[in-house]
């Protein structure tokens, strides 16, 4: 039986559950999920078997209008994703979407001339009379081949939406070993799950002007690893914040995300945090450039 292989982009709108289907396709997590929106940095991809398929998942920061120099590196990359893939599915977020404000994505998404298809996810928050009507709408605006309806917090529909796609992917050799979930390496899965306890555990603008960098990533005899990781702020007051009275948030940012660590490594982490300030690092395009969003 002939192999097939290729790249699927999976966009969305913040929020839209992008990182929560990834996770569930691939059974475990690569990308971090918070409630709060813009939280992917990275495209990370997920890498899944299906019979004779293998379907890599590209996970995109979300897409929106750009503001900031940020915000538009981040939409280029999205789009640079799907340049790149054999099939583009865009998520959307079936309880609170809004066909205006997805008119202009949908859009651009039809005119890349890619294979497209439209997945409405979080169903399980909606009664089926809505449902319908929107996939039918929403169908028809961005010309999209297939719609599929998920709940991807549930499981709901992954299955026969992982079935579709691994028919769809071309012929061709796998490109990663059977056994590989994802092509992120540990260093940047340690600085991921730092960055999203600090989504978890403090408010407002203050985790989004936050990157987290891995510095050192060592494997100790005993198994463990020991691994060094840099909290950059936006702003002085933010590194107060981080830390907490006597430390005490930068412990408990530092203890969830090792145990997270821990749990998805299979050992044993010592995860020692530093918190430093650095105004405007998001205007920097060194920075732009680490991210892999220069552009
Ligand atoms: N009820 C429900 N909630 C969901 C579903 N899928 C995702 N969510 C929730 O929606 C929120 C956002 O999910 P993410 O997976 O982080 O969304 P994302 O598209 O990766 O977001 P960005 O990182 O902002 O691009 C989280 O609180 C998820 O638990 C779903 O099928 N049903």
């Amino acid at each position: 039986m002939r192999t097939r292989c290729g790249y699927v982009a999976l966009l969305g709108r913040p929020n839209a559950g992008k990182s929560t289907l990834l996770n569930q396709a691939v059974g475990t997590k690569v990308s971090i999920v918070t409630p709060k929106a813009q939280t992917t940095r990275f495209r990370v991809t997920g890498i899944v078997m299906r019979g004779q398929s293998q379907i890599i998942l590209v996970d995109t920061p979300g897409l929106f209008a750009p503001r900031r120099r940020l915000d538009r590196a981040m939409v280029a990359s999205a789009w640079e994703s799907v340049a790149g893939a054999d099939l583009a599915c865009m998520l959307v977020d079936a309880f609170r979407a809004n066909p205006d404000d997805l008119a202009e994505p949908l859009e651009a998404l039809a005119n890349t001339g890619r294979r497209h298809w439209l997945i409405l996810n979080k169903i399980d928050l909606l009664l089926r009379e809505k449902l319908l009507p929107l996939a039918d709408m929403l169908g028809r605006m961005g010309g999209f081949s297939e719609v599929f309806m998920v709940s991807a917090l549930k499981r709901d529909g992954i299955d026969s939406l992982l079935d579709a796609m691994g028919a769809a992917m071309p012929e061709g050799p796998h490109l990663y070993p059977p056994d590989d979930l994802t092509d992120q390496t540990d260093r940047m899965l340690a600085a991921e799950l730092v960055r999203e306890q600090i989504f978890l555990q403090t408010r407002e603008e203050i985790p989004y002007g936050a990157s987290v960098e891995t510095e050192t990533f060592k494997d100790l005899k005993d198994g463990s690893a020991r691994i060094e990781v840099t909290i950059y702020v936006a702003r002085a007051a933010h590194k107060m914040i981080i830390l907490g009275e006597g430390g005490s948030r930068v412990k408990s940012i530092g203890s969830r995300a090792r145990n997270e660590l821990e749990r998805l490594l299979e050992r044993r982490v010592h995860l020692f945090i530093h918190v430093k300030d650095r105004p405007g690092w998001d205007e920097e395009s060194a920075r732009l450039r680490a991210l892999g969003l220069d552009g």
